[in-house]
């Protein structure tokens, strides 16, 4: 049991005090504000000290033992709390509201804020071109709903799903740091890490949710927000709307609108399609050598998450598209971009900033940022007039803010505001009258202090006197030890130190009074000046959140044009015919990264050709090719250019790919139940506007069961499905598909030994390969020299086997291995010369003893 159990009469007033706080917070680490100190007590204290890796003491006795305590000053508090809340934790922040002069007992004492996950709004905690979100998921029947929030732009979505399968392929593309659940409901294992947070089923009561959103937002009905029969996700929504407030404990005025998100109205991508197109994770889960890391040269951290957000959703809507294709297309016309990025470029991160005037947390320095923003918005309007086209046009009116407010921020802060307004020295001379006043006088000691010094001095004659200010003990006059003795009797001593003594006069405390009074009259006013003014601003957040949206898209269109220039890329066609036709393209990340020159590769996918059955050796590029395919479709959708010659794009409904495989370790499924399960999911939901990619399928098992289900799968999307699909395999018996499916085409990709070297091509060519080179590439692979000997030996022992065991079919496969050859492997499929040798000897010419030389020469071959 632990200690907090004792009876309350055992313990002192302040740890009755913090024990009733913590019983409001039982999941939360509750930093008790103690002076200049947090402090954490018994198990906080213990879990903190373990996590932060900070030192844990004993804080006297409470009910009869030592109490478990840990602290961490006031000042570094935003560093601890951040790792903390990285790590999952919630923080309760407690604060001492109460007066200590005035107070009898234990000061009282309030929790202010928690801080979790998801609903972080303070730069300290926030990773720049990460968005932080809040989700709550709920089921009811066959419907799954999300809702999801950013607390720190106040953007705020719904969405629903019919299965729960979609939904967690929605939360895998969210990425929500923090998901709310009801409690009677469960939680799900995710590829990233969340922090689940179970909430009694009542929050989720559809009537309140209905009444807290209309409350939120000032309205009446939600119809207007498009929200008003997606009731599951509208429950969702009120209980994430319910616990942000709690957790902020205040009003969130920076969320003032809710937005469905329809799936039908994106392509999708599951989890394991995100995973192997290495979007904005690579397969290794980190963010380098990413589709995201290589495209974003965004000039704002705001536009990266908007990039990143497009990346993970691209759309179906192909007028849409093509607006922001010829957006790209006018900002590529000379140079147009690169104006912009220079103006965008010193604009910070005002989508947050907005979000702190609206929690009214905003600091100084934010203030500065939305200021130089909303300076930039003359030029970049200017350059945009000249832009004809729609986008560019809309995103023009959404930067007109009124002036008055640049006019505003200029008068009112400092150039080089402090961090925090605490101290003061934020508000810009000039801005008010009394300010500068207060100042004036404050200011005027400073005269006043040196004129006295040199009085003091001449009057007493010692040369070391010094008059000074400290903040602990205010104004004094200081004189060497040496010289100490001889201070005038009207001299009281206020400090010793190790060199000098310090004294107080009469007249020295007058002044102190009066300037101290001024000086903490103009702290007053100035935090008085500073609070008027951030509510100004949040009075207004609309205009302004509409004026930094412009710049999110403005920034991520531009940043589409940088990468069109810089890489090379160009616009593709998108059509509402059912086809893919890409000429000479390219991988755009492979291509970046690799020192040799990239080999374009062109595609057709049509009605005609549905399939490509890719065959070639191990590294001759069939994976490159096929993501390659993937990525230009996929960037084709968020209305990018695109990394290839030419390219014409149907209408594309969801890119699914089963590539590579992965234990699924924690989720307890075998490499081999990991990659039936994505075929499954393939083909119950692939449809004729599909892109399907799919890699060695059937490999994670024997070879007949494996062919077999490859072919079966390969069969069922060509002929059925009739999906665009690129399917590469090792088996080589695949190749024969095309004979009975006549929209399959046989390509490959080629090597060839040059010098004892591999080479490999990268060229897709028409018609089946003819060789596998697995024994070559292993021997490039470093693997040594007597496996490679000895796998030649076995290569064609097999090989001369006058045919491999065939296999008896079972009924129900009978339609697969009928037309599926005996030998699965595409080793086998080359002739061993000695075979060859032997059908070209002429057996009716040959002595016996020249059979019998031909027998031993062979047989030492082998
Ligand atoms: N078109 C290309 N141009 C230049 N280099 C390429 C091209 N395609 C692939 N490569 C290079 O070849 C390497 C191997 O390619 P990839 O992984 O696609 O081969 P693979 O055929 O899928 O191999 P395996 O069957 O072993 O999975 C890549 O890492 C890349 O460096």
């Amino acid at each position: 049991m632990t200690k907090q159990g004792k009876s309350k009469t055992e313990h002192t007033p302040m740890m009755q005090q913090y024990l009733k706080i913590k019983k409001q917070h039982p999941d939360d680490l509750v930093f008790y504000r103690m002076g200049d100190f947090y402090e954490l007590f018994f198990d906080d204290a213990k879990l903190a000290a373990k996590l932060l890796d900070i030192t844990l003491t004993k804080r006297g006795q409470s009910g009869g033992q030592p109490i478990p305590m840990a602290g961490i000053p006031f000042h570094a508090a935003e560093n601890y709390i951040a790792r903390l809340v990285q790590q999952g934790q919630t923080v309760a922040i407690c604060e001492q509201i109460g007066d200590p002069a005035t107070s009898k007992g234990p000061v009282e004492r309030q929790v202010v804020r928690v801080l979790t996950p998801g609903t972080l709004s303070d730069e300290a905690y926030l990773q720049d071109r990460q968005e932080s979100l809040l989700a709550a998921l709920f089921n009811h029947a066959e419907t799954w709903a999300i809702a999801v929030l950013d607390v720190a732009s106040g953007r705020f979505n719904v969405l629903q799903t019919p299965t729960q399968e979609e939904a967690l392929n929605e939360l895998e593309r969210l990425k929500p740091r923090e998901i709310l659940y009801a409690e009677d409901q469960t939680q799900y294992e995710l590829s990233y890490q969340a922090t689940w947070r179970a909430q009694p089923v009542w929050l989720f009561d559809l009537d309140s949710a209905v009444e807290q959103l209309n409350h939120q937002f000032g309205t009446k009905s939600l119809s207007g927000f498009g929200v008003e029969t997606l009731t599951e996700a509208l429950r969702a929504a009120g209980c994430l709307l319910n616990y942000a407030r709690e957790t902020q404990r205040g009003e969130l005025p920076h969320v003032n609108a809710i937005a469905p998100e329809l799936t039908s109205d994106s392509v999708i991508l599951d989890s394991a399609t995100r995973r192997n197109l290495e979007i904005d994770i690579n397969v290794r889960g980190e963010e380098s050598h990413t589709l995201f890391a290589l495209m974003d040269h965004c000039s704002t951290a705001m536009g990266s998450r908007r990039l990143r957000r497009w990346l993970n959703r691209p759309l179906r809507d192909q007028d849409q598209l093509r607006q922001r294709q010829a957006a790209v297309a006018i900002l590529l016309d000379d140079f147009r971009f690169e104006q912009f990025q220079q103006h965008l470029k010193p604009i910070g991160d005002i989508e947050r900033v907005l979000a702190r005037v609206a929690l009214r947390s905003a600091r100084p320095r934010d203030l500065i940022r939305l200021r130089e923003a909303l300076a930039a918005q003359t030029d970049l309007q200017s350059l945009l007039e000249t832009c004809d086209n729609n986008v560019l046009q809309t995103l023009r009116s959404q930067l007109n803010v009124d002036p008055k407010w640049l006019d505003e921020l200029r008068s009112a802060i400092r150039d080089n505001p402090p961090v925090v307004i605490r101290e003061g020295g934020v508000i810009a001379e000039g801005y008010d009258h009394e300010l500068d006043e207060l100042r004036g006088l404050d200011s005027n000691a400073a005269d006043f202090l040196a004129e006295m010094e040199t009085t003091e001095r001449n009057r007493t004659g010692l040369s070391s006197l010094k008059v000074g200010y400290n903040r602990v003990h205010g104004y004094y006059i200081e004189i060497s030890k040496a010289q100490a003795a001889d201070a005038p009797v009207e001299y009281t001593r206020r400090q010793t130190l190790k060199n000098a003594e310090r004294f107080i006069t009469p007249e020295l405390k007058t002044f102190e009074d009066k300037a101290l009074s001024a000086r903490s009259r103009a702290l007053a006013r100035e935090k008085h000046l500073y609070d008027e003014l951030v509510q100004k601003l949040a009075e207004n957040l609309p205009g302004l959140q509409q004026f930094c949206e412009g710049l999110i898209e403005l920034d991520v269109l531009v940043n589409l044009a940088h990468c069109a220039d810089r890489f090379d890329w160009n616009q593709p066609e998108l059509t509402h015919q059912n086809i893919l036709t890409i000429e000479g393209g390219r991988h755009p990340v492979v291509e970046a990264l690799n020192d040799t020159p990239f080999v374009p590769n062109s595609t057709q996918l049509s009605s005609d050709c549905r399939m490509q059955i890719i065959t070639g050796p191990n590294m001759g590029g069939k994976s490159t090719y096929m993501r390659q395919v993937a990525l230009i479709a996929l960037l084709g959708c968020i209305g990018s250019f695109v990394p290839a010659d030419r390219a014409v794009i149907g209408p594309l409904d969801r890119i699914f790919t089963r590539m590579g495989s992965s234990d699924d370790i924690a989720g307890g499924r075998s490499t081999f139940m990991v990659e039936m399960t994505e075929t499954a999911n393939i083909l119950h939901n692939a449809t004729p506007n599909s892109l399907v990619i799919m890699d060695e399928v059937g490999r994670g098992t024997s070879t007949f069961d494996g062919l077999s289900l490859a072919w079966a799968s390969a069969e069922q999307l060509v002929s059925q499905v009739q999906a665009l699909t690129l399917f590469a395999t090792h088996y080589f018996e695949m190749t024969t598909l095309g004979e009975t499916e006549n929209a399959v085409q046989n390509v490959h990709l080629d090597a060839t030994e040059h010098d004892d070297r591999l080479v490999f091509l990268h060229r897709v060519q028409e018609g089946p390969a003819s060789q596998s080179y697995g024994i070559q590439v292993a021997k490039l692979a470093g693997v040594p020299e007597t496996v490679i000997t000895r796998a030649r030996q076995r290569l064609a022992e097999l090989e001369a086997q006058p045919s491999a065991p065939t296999v008896k079919p079972e009924p129900s496969r009978t339609a697969v291995v009928d037309s599926a050859p005996a030998q699965a492997d595409l080793f086998a499929t080359a002739q061993h010369p000695i075979i060859d040798e032997l059908e070209q000897l002429d057996l009716d010419n040959l002595t016996p003893r020249q059979a019998l030389e031909w027998l031993y020469r062979n047989r030492e071959r082998l």
